[in-house]
C-alpha cells in the first residue's frame, strides 16, 4: 500500500483514522471532558461515520465489540502501547500479535515507534518482526512515528518530524502518522522525506473547530494523505459535526472555511 493507493483503511487514497487507544496511553482522565466516550460503545458507533477510514484500537476494546461492527468498521489493531502510569524511558509494550489480530479480523495494524528514545533499538527490532508478519498476513502497517526521549528536547522540530517520517518508509510501513510540525512547509518536508509511504497528522490535543480544520487543511495542502485523530473528534460536544467537516476537508478538498459553511458548526 503506498501514497494515494487504496487499501482496506483509505478510501481514494486518503484516510481518516479515528484513534480510540487513550484509556491505555493517557487514562481514562482523556473521557472526563465528555464522560460517555469512556463507553467503548460510543466511539464504534462513531466509527461507522461514513468520514472514518479505519479505527484503531488495542486489543481488549476490538475483542470486545469488533464482531458486532466487523462489516460496518474497518480495524487498525493497535499492537503495541504503554500507560502513562511507566515513568521510565519511551518504550511501549507489545499487547497483541499480528496472528491474533488477523484471526479477529484485522485490516491493519498500528505500531509505535519512539526514535530516539533509549529503547528506540529494541523497538525497532520487534517492528520488525510486526512488519514482516503483517506482509504475511496481507495487512497494511501504519506507524506512530513519534520521536521522543530523554536527548529529544524538542520533538516537533521540523527536521525531527521530516525524520519521524523517513522512518517509517525505511523501516517499511506504508503509513507513518506524525504530528504536525506548525507550518505547511515544515509538513511538505515530512511528506517528502516519507516517500512513497503516506503520512497522516496525527490530530493533538483538543483546539478550536477552526483552528483544527485550518491544521488539517494545511497538512493536506502539504501532501498529507489524511489524519489519525482521537480527542479532536471525541472530546467535542458534537463529535459528528466535526467528522462531517472533515470529511468535506479530506475527501472533497474543502477549505477549513466552506467545510464551517457547509456543515455549520
Ligand atoms: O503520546 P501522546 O502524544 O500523548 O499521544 C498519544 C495518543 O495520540 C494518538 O496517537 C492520537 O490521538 P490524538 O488525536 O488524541 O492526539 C493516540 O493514538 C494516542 O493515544
Amino acid at each position: 500500500m503506498r501514497a494515494g493507493a487504496d487499501s482496506a483503511i483509505t478510501r481514494n487514497g486518503k484516510s481518516i483514522i479515528l484513534a480510540y487507544d487513550h484509556g491505555l496511553e493517557h487514562g481514562p482522565t482523556d473521557f472526563d471532558p465528555v464522560p460517555e466516550t469512556a463507553d467503548p460503545e460510543v466511539l464504534w458507533d462513531l466509527a461507522t461515520h461514513s468520514a472514518v477510514t479505519a479505527f484503531a484500537v488495542q486489543k481488549g476494546v476490538a475483542e470486545a465489540y469488533y464482531p458486532s461492527y466487523e462489516d460496518d468498521v474497518s480495524l487498525l489493531a493497535k499492537l503495541n502501547g504503554t500507560s502513562n502510569l511507566w515513568m521510565g524511558e519511551p518504550d511501549s509494550a507489545v499487547n497483541w500479535t499480528v496472528e491474533n489480530a488477523a484471526d479477529l479480523g484485522a485490516d491493519a495494524i498500528g505500531f509505535t515507534l519512539y526514535g530516539g528514545s533509549n529503547h528506540e533499538v529494541e523497538m525497532q527490532e520487534e517492528f520488525r518482526d510486526v512488519q514482516e508478519a503483517a506482509r504475511d498476513e496481507d495487512l497494511g502497517v501504519v506507524m506512530w512515528s513519534y520521536p521522543r526521549g530523554q536527548g529529544l528536547k524538542n520533538d516537533k522540530k521540523p527536521g525531527t518530524i521530516a525524520y519521524a517520517a523517513r522512518l517509517a518508509l525505511e523501516l517499511g510501513a506504508d503509513i507513518a502518522k506524525v504530528k504536525y510540525p506548525g507550518s505547511e512547509e515544515s509538513m511538505r518536508r515530512a511528506v517528502r522525506a516519507a516517500g512513497p509511504a503516506g503520512v497522516v497528522m496525527s490530530g493533538g490535543s483538543k483546539t478550536s473547530d477552526r483552528d483544527f480544520l485550518e491544521t488539517v487543511e494545511s497538512a493536506m495542502d502539504a501532501g498529507a494523505q489524511g489524519l489519525a485523530v482521537g480527542r479532536n473528534v471525541f472530546q467535542r460536544e458534537d463529535p459528528e459535526g466535526i467528522l462531517d467537516a472533515l470529511e468535506q476537508v479530506i475527501f472533497e478538498e474543502a477549505t477549513a472555511d466552506e467545510a464551517l459553511e457547509t456543515v455549520g458548526i
